[in-house]
């Protein structure tokens, strides 16, 4: 294990606890990030199909977002696990489709067709200021961003509660940085650092 996956090991843990405070606060957070969703789309002119998720654990519930983007007919994908070290397929989900159990707790429409979508809702543990992202560990976001990045625009958002920012996240060559972060607060768009330019 590299000095940094064991920095990001320990990150972890701290980002897991702030992450389930954060949501014992009430499904009231939800409601209003989906709110600021849809601003930060408007506010980028984001438009086509739109990947969430089905919160697990304590993850930020995606589904008020889900249900108003349907209700505006934008077309709505789940991710789908292909395989270890591979990025994420996505299917097309409308409310209510059937879902099939999936690894790690998820559930991915049973039915649904495979789509390549134009914006990416992402779940998470932790973020910071500059909008880099922890996730589980499997790098399954890296991998999907840098893929549908390299064959043509993509927004990716994240979507948090606030108390999930953290001061500085440690990086890898292979994280990617989101456009934004949308919390029950509103939008976070990445802060450029005085330091990033410098070496090290
Ligand atoms: N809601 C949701 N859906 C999602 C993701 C996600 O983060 N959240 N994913 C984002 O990639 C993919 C699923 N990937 C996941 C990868 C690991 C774990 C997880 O719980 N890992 C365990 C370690 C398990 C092990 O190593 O055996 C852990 O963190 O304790 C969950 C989801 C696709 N769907
Ligand atoms: N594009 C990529 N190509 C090759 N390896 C990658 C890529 N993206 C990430 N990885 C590797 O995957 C592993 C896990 O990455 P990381 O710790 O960033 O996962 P994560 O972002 O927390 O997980 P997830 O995105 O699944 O929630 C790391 O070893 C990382 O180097």
């Amino acid at each position: 294990m590299t000095p940094l996956s064991a920095e990001k090991r320990l990150a972890r843990e701290g980002a897991l606890d702030a992450r389930a405070r954060a949501h014992a606060g009430g499904a009231g957070a939800a409601r209003q990030a989906a709110g600021h969703v849809l601003e930060a789309m408007n506010a980028a002119r984001a438009c086509g199909t739109v990947s969430a998720y089905l919160a697990i654990r304590s993850e930020i519930d995606a589904m008020p977002l889900m249900l108003a983007l349907s209700g505006l007919r934008i077309p709505v994908a789940l991710p789908v696990i292909v395989g270890r070290g591979q990025p994420l397929g996505f299917r097309l989900w409308t409310p209510g489709a059937p879902l099939d159990p999936g690894p790690f707790g998820t559930s991915v429409p049973r039915d649904g067709a495979e789509v390549e979508p134009d914006i990416l809702i992402v779940p998470m543990l932790a973020f910071d200021a500059r909008c880099h992202r922890l996730g589980y560990g499997g790098g399954f976001y890296d991998r999907t961003i840098a893929r549908l990045r390299s064959r043509g625009p993509v927004h990716a958002f994240g979507l948090a509660y606030a108390g999930q920012q953290m001061p500085r996240l440690p990086v890898e060559a292979t994280d990617m940085q989101l456009d934004a972060v949308v919390t029950e607060n509103g939008v976070i768009r990445p802060e450029q650092l005085a330091d990033e330019a410098l070496p090290g």
